[in-house]
């Protein structure tokens, strides 16, 4: 092997390569595979390979995206090229921000409608703009994993990539607007920034809604062929739009996991929010379905009490893992006639607390057991989750607006 790029190989993509080669080259014409089936071959090994991208290997950067013979990006399809300029003028340069993560600080503006031509502020489309950090190392990688996966995944509750920017060391993407912002700075009580008419809107049903969304995007990704692993999953990464549909940003890719077989567990090097790590992933970084799932209960959770798993977990006393942590999140989970956001008191009619509560709590309770084949799939809790909006309908009469 090209000493080069030995050790840029997982040992299954090393295998895989080998076979095909082994294939490709038969003596025997009927033994060589078709030109489509070597395609999905080389799909699989880019899929085993992703995890190299996301622990700051560039192996197979770029791969899905179009490069000109100076290997520099070219026009992607469905996406706007945008240039510096455009961007500057359509931000007012950069004046209104709209928050600051890891990778860089996003951006109001405002484009027209259809041509994403630069507008002025108010009128036609408003858009939030990521501008990446040109110093950080990861920056790069990370534009451009948010490009390719923005543009390979598609759905409702998935945050629309519109465009994209590159020039010198500026790195910008385009994104579609989501007006209510993140979930994360209208629920907590400890939130400075929640607004009083937004924290009266999310009700249970549109709290139930925001929950369908997400696991619905979830067992998406889930069930993918190239199954995507969510595992910086948390209640921030919730973006709601202007009808409280819940999305997922795509921000942060590099922390998404792609792989193409079901039983295959990686190691990743960004670990995720300690409250929101599944006990397998502490203990020896295994990410996997079931530590989304673990980390969709916590969500769940903190999307009923208002309180945020941190705090439930006095990690803010000490920032250390304990074992029993589950067992504490369970505790909050069947004590819900306690523990209730004091928001959502009006939101449960009659006797709809002691006919519901049991099945939420046994819902977060199961996602969070500490074995992870005792967890549901997300498939399942997505029609659990609608089973239990149906029993609002029909039986309180709380319905999910539309
Ligand atoms: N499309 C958008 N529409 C409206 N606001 C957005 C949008 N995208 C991001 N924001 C705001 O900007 C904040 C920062 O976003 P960003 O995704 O960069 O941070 P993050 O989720 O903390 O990511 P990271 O994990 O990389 O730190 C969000 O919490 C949200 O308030």
């Amino acid at each position: 092997m090209d000493a080069d790029i030995e050790g840029q190989y997982t040992d299954r993509a090393a295998i895989k390569v080998s076979t095909l080669a082994r294939k490709c080259t038969s003596r025997h014409p009927k033994s060589r595979p078709a030109a489509k089936q070597v395609v999905e071959e080389l799909e699989q090994l880019l899929a085993l390979s992703t995890p190299h991208i996301a622990s700051g290997n560039s192996l197979v950067l770029g791969l899905w995206t179009s490069k000109n013979s100076t290997g520099a990006l070219s026009l992607i399809p469905n996406l706007k090229e945008f240039i510096l300029t455009d961007l500057e003028r359509a931000t007012s340069n950069f004046e209104e921000e709209l928050g600051n993560g890891r990778s860089g600080k996003v951006y109001k503006g405002w484009v027209h409608k259809t041509t994403y031509a630069s507008s002025t502020p108010d009128i036609g489309l408003p858009i939030a703009v990521k501008r990446f950090i040109p110093e950080r190392a990861q920056g790069n990688i990370e534009w451009q994993m948010e490009i390719d996966l923005s543009r390979v995944y598609s759905h409702p509750n998935f945050v629309r990539l519109l465009g994209y920017c590159s020039e010198g060391q500026e790195r910008l993407l385009v994104y579609e607007y989501m007006h209510n912002r993140d979930l994360d700075s209208h629920i907590f009580k400890s939130s400075s920034r929640a607004k009083k008419n937004v924290r009266e809107s999310l009700r249970w049903e549109v709290r139930l809604k925001i929950l369908i969304g997400i696991a619905r995007l979830l067992a998406f990704f889930h069930t993918a062929k190239q199954i995507v692993i969510c595992h910086d999953f948390k209640t921030s990464r919730i973006l709601l739009d202007g009808n409280f549909n819940a999305k997922l940003s795509p921000h942060g890719l590099a922390r998404l996991t792609v792989l193409s077989d079901r039983d295959l567990n990686v190691t990743a090097r960004t670990a995720p929010a300690l409250s929101y790590a599944a006990p397998e992933n502490v203990n020896s970084g295994v990410i996997s379905l079931e530590t989304d799932v673990y980390a969709f209960g916590v969500v769940f959770l903190e999307i009923m009490t208002g309180i945020r798993a941190y705090e439930m977990l006095h990690l803010e006393e000490s920032n250390t893992y304990y074992n029993d942590k589950e067992k504490c999140l369970v505790d909050y989970a069947i004590s819900l006639d306690t523990y209730l956001d004091p928001w959502l008191e009006d939101s449960f009619p009659g006797g709809a607390r002691s006919q519901l509560f049991p099945f939420i709590a046994s819902l977060i309770t199961e996602c969070v057991d500490s074995s992870p084949s005792k967890r549901p799939s997300m498939l399942q809790l997505v029609e659990s989750l609608e089973l239990l909006a149906v029993s609002c309908e029909q039986n309180f009469k709380i319905s999910l607006q539309e």
